[in-house]
């Protein structure tokens, strides 16, 4: 597979090794008894930023390329940016993040809080909030890394007024955390790239995904996320950027599989928050875990992504977590429909996003076109786009024929392999 690598190298100083086996709001939580080494503790001149298991304090990361400061500007002050844009702060990076809210970006900067996100957690002093007005070119031109965490929904218009702003042969590292399909179109976040940005940088853009709730996040609990790219170094270059001990990237060259992994596990866990409020208990779960698999490997496959890749952080790991809590927004949408509340009302008093919702009828429209078969999405479709109820349709999926088990498409690749060539590249 050709490619062509035109992004800027980065970051351009070195951290110190002191700073990169302490980030600094760990430097301020250093000796702690051996009693308490497991429980997040809390300090006394900061008493709301939480911890880090303190053994993690005696890890460190091999001193490599990473080990360098990067300019980040994180787009999307909900929970995961700001949960990134903490990460990075505390990993020693100049991270600005751009929220389109006055309030939110007020009170990142004077009292280093989200109003709206993540209430309970205090930011790095170091994190600068910017906005409401989009970033001028020459703040974005002052990047290293442009980190994209907001709703599918909105990253088409984002990326059509920063376009004018990237120049192609000094490009930043480009990141994409959301994990969505858009409605209209069915597009993955890859293809709105090429289509606003052209085939060069979409190249280059690198997509993280995996089981990461932003709450955990922000208290350091050990996380691990798929980062992927078609260009093996903008993967390896984001996996420095990431990587610590409590937040592990794991980089793969299948970005379509990844995209598509991230954005339909989010149905299925509406399915299992369904199944739960229904009452139904353990062994449904983990049939709808299962089967729910088995469907995202179908459809991914006949998309042309690698069936290895459903079985990653990405794929998996994520279904699993997203399935299994009630911390998930997907999750609790589903639970709240198998109770009966309206879904209008459901999202009215979420507070923030649930990609599945809209990913729901996006793929809709990519299982007609594929003709493959993925009852339990389209049931979830139904409930939530057709207004069908909610226990006719698990009523529907439970007197289905008995089928084979490990079904894979026999001609996958289709729009996979449009989509590459849109790129200029083929599938290998
Ligand atoms: N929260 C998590 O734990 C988590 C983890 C991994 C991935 N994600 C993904 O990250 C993405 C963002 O999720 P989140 O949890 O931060 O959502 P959120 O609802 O908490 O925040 C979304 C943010 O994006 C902003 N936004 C919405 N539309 C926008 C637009 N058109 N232009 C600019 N900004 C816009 C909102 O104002 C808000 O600040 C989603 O795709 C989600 O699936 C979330
Ligand atoms: O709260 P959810 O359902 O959007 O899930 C958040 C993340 O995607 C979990 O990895």
């Amino acid at each position: 597979m050709k490619n062509i690598l035109i992004f800027r190298k980065f970051p351009r100083k070195a951290l110190s090794p002191t700073s990169w086996h302490r980030p600094h709001h760990l430097a301020r939580f250093c000796t702690t008894p051996a009693a308490s080494l497991l429980a997040p503790h809390r300090c006394s001149s900061s008493p709301s930023r939480p911890a880090t298991p303190s053994r993690l304090l005696t890890m460190s990361l091999p001193k490599s390329d990473a080990c360098r400061k990067s300019k980040v500007l994180v787009f999307g002050a909900g929970n995961f940016g700001s949960c990134l844009a903490d990460h990075l702060a505390d990993s020693q990076h100049e991270v600005f993040v751009w929220s389109r809210s006055p309030n939110i970006v007020q009170s990142l900067n004077d009292s280093h809080r989200n109003p709206e996100y993540l209430k309970d957690h205090i930011f790095p002093a170091t994190l600068k909030a910017i906005g409401p007005e989009f970033p001028t070119a020459e703040t974005i031109q002052q990047m290293d890394v442009l980190l994209f965490a907001i709703p599918t929904e909105g990253v088409r218009q984002t990326l059509a007024v920063l376009r004018p702003a990237l120049d192609e042969d000094n490009l930043p590292l480009l990141i994409f955390v959301n994990k969505g399909v858009e409605i209209n179109t069915r597009a993955l976040t890859l293809e709105i790239i090429v289509d606003t940005c052209g085939p060069k940088i979409a190249k280059v853009a690198t997509f993280i995904s995996g089981p990461s709730f932003a709450k955990e996040i922000v208290r350091r609990q050990p996380t691990s996320v798929s980062v992927a790219s078609l260009s093996k170094e903008a993967a390896q270059q984001a996996s420095d950027l990431f990587h610590q001990p409590w937040f592990r990237c794991y980089t793969g060259d299948d970005p379509i599989g990844v995209e598509l992994a991230g954005a339909l596990k989010n149905v299925y866990a509406i399915a299992a928050g369904m199944a739960d409020g229904l009452g139904f208990e353990n062994n449904t779960r983990a049939m709808l875990i299962t089967r729910g698999l088995a469907e995202m490997t179908r459809i991914g496959t006949a998309y042309g992504a690698s069936p290895l890749t459903f079985l990653s952080l990405a794929g998996v790991g994520d279904l699993f977590l997203t399935c299994s809590s009630t911390a998930s927004r997907n999750f609790t949408v589903g639970y709240r429909l198998g109770k009966g509340e309206r879904l209008s009302y459901i999202l009215d008093t979420l507070g923030s996003v649930a990609e599945g919702v809209s990913t729901a009828k996006g793929l809709k429209k990519v299982i007609d076109d594929l003709a493959v078969s993925a009852p339990i999405a389209s049931a979830v479709y139904g409930v939530l786009h057709e207004d069908k109820d909610v226990h006719e349709q698990a009523q529907a999926l439970l007197c289905l024929p008995a089928m084979s088990e490990l079904d894979l498409p026999s001609t996958p690749g289709r729009p996979a392999q449009l989509l590459m060539r849109k790129l200029g590249m083929e599938i290998v």
